[in-house]
């Protein structure tokens, strides 16, 4: 394999270590370390803030709202246009950056780098449009204005799967409404998020306008701000688990909350399906990201006249993978994030097996230093299987038969889960029928991939709250008023 001419040493150092807060880099109360999940050896560490830093940081964000606010919605929008001119252009750095600390292959994080930054280049367009409403009553005739305004002060938590895009998802619309925020990236991949900030200074964005607080601790510090009355404004991506104790945190002061949660994504194959794009959509649906995304395909579901011969082609595709260390030019699944991610994933895989599935390939973590898993292939996966109710989170491909379209259905909305589905089919009239019947905020028709800054991206069920992209991702961020006029 050949590894590629980018210097990893200098990707790493080209990243600030410390805490963005108030426009200033900061040392944190110690450091932890940031490791390379392809070879589990440390790349670097990172300033890890206390709980008092975390408050600093809010101190910041909370200065800095008003002056935001009435900073003029072009002004907003050049800002968060230039942001997206440098990340486009620093490409490499920032796709090689997000490589070592998270594992996804090269060409998977240039494509990251290029839809987060649209999140900034859509958002900049949405500043410049907020508008507010005049109003007559229909009884009486009295007249109301609606005005818009900023929610305040926002609190955003990160997953590390998406490193990047998961911050300028919440960054983007937040920035042209008018919000100050504070963001907390997962310990694992916070050299991204620092990145970023770096540019979003480099791009004008004023200081405490965009704070980050990187640290080990995220309970003890995150939950002293979101308990804090002066935080308007929760957006969080990560697990349902975690999720739902935030939820119940943000209620002490009623805070709006969007929730980007967990998925069990049901692909549904039917008969008359393209067979060929169907395995495709599998390629994409399942190993992009090595499988770790909250979209990805959990549970596939093959209508019986075609399984046997779906799995044989499927098959075939996995075999050919290989699995390698993400910043060498050749395509290859990638490391999971940690050691303890490698144990998950093998103990679905033996419970489903225990149940009764067909290991048809891999099915064993891979050999060397990092934290691989290899290309999986299980099928005959029955229902009890614990895999079939737990977001895998790994390069394993699990299937199972149904006979009908409306038992198709029923198991693929037999889950907590809602937020995406896939269906293959050639019937336009099958395929609206099933998207329409799908208990998820997304669906993938003949698509593998559903992410789109122009679109609202997010889940129903217990996948989430709100959305984000599209017109929708900026109300999140925006309050009406109204305001009754006294004309008389
Ligand atoms: N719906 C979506 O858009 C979406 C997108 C990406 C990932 N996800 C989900 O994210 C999960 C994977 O990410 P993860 O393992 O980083 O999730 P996680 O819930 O463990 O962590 C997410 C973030 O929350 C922080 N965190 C953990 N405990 C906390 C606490 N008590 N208080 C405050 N912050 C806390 C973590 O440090 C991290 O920054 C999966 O379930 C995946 O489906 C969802």
């Amino acid at each position: 394999m050949t590894e590629t001419k980018h210097n990893e040493v200098g990707a790493i150092n080209s990243v600030p270590k410390e805490l963005h807060i108030d426009g200033q880099w900061r040392p944190g109360a110690s450091t932890f370390a940031v490791e390379d999940p392809s070879t589990a050896k440390v790349l670097c560490r990172v300033a890890d803030a206390d709980a008092d830093q975390g408050v600093e940081a809010l101190d910041a964000a909370d200065r800095a709202q008003g002056e935001w606010a009435a900073t003029p919605p072009r002004e907003r929008a050049e800002i968060l246009r230039r942001a997206f001119s440098i990340m486009t252009e620093e490409t490499e750095r920032l796709a090689l950056i997000m490589t070592l600390e998270m594992g996804k292959p090269l060409t998977e994080s240039r494509g990251e780098v290029a839809y987060a930054a649209e999140f900034f280049r859509w958002f900049s367009e949405e500043a410049v449009r907020i508008d507010g409403g005049y109003m007559t009553s229909p009884v009486g005739g009295s007249r109301v204005l609606v005005a818009r305004q900023p929610v305040g002060p926002c609190v955003f938590i990160t997953p590390w799967n998406f490193p990047l895009a998961m911050g300028t998802r919440k960054i983007g619309p937040a920035m042209a409404a008018g919000c100050t925020s504070v963001i907390k990236p997962a310990s694992q991949t916070p050299l991204s998020t620092l990145a970023l900030a770096e540019i979003l200074e480099r791009a004008g964005a004023p200081a405490g306008v965009v704070n980050v607080v990187t640290t080990s601790t995220s309970g003890e510090v995150m939950g002293g701000l979101i308990s804090d009355p002066r935080s308007r404004k929760l957006s969080f991506t990560g697990s349902t688990p975690v999720g739902k104790k935030l939820l119940e945190q943000a209620s002490r002061t009623v805070m709006r909350t969007s929730m980007e949660l967990g998925g069990n994504a049901p692909f549904l194959v039917f008969e008359d399906a393209d067979l060929d794009a169907a395995v495709d959509g599998v390629m994409q649906a399942k190993m992009r990201n090595i499988g770790q995304a909250c979209t990805a395909a959990n549970r596939i579901l093959v209508q019986r006249p075609i399984a046997t011969e779906f799995a044989e082609r499927l098959r075939e595709r996995l075999a050919a993978l290989t699995v390698g260390r993400g910043v060498t030019d050749e395509a290859v699944v990638g490391p999971l994030i940690d050691a303890e991610a490698v144990d998950k994933v093998d103990s679905l895989v033996r419970d489903a097996i225990s149940r009764g599935a067909t290991l048809e390939l891999g099915g064993r973590a891979h050999d060397g230093d990092g934290h691989f898993y290899e290309p999986t292939l299980l099928t005959g996966v029955p229902t009890e299987a614990e895999i079939t109710s737990t977001e895998i989170f790994g390069p394993v491909a699990a299937l199972s038969e149904f006979d009908t379209e409306a038992e198709g259905i029923a198991s693929a909305n037999d889950t907590p889960f809602g937020l995406v589905g896939y269906v293959y089919t050639t019937d336009l009239a099958r395929g609206i029928r099933v998207s329409e019947a799908l208990e998820t905020g997304m669906v993938g028709l003949n698509q593998g991939v559903v992410s789109n800054a122009a679109a609202p991206f997010g889940g129903v069920k217990e996948s989430g709250l709100g959305r984000e992209g599209g017109f929708a991702g900026i109300e999140e961020y925006l309050e009406t008023k109204y305001i009754g006029l006294g004309l008389a």
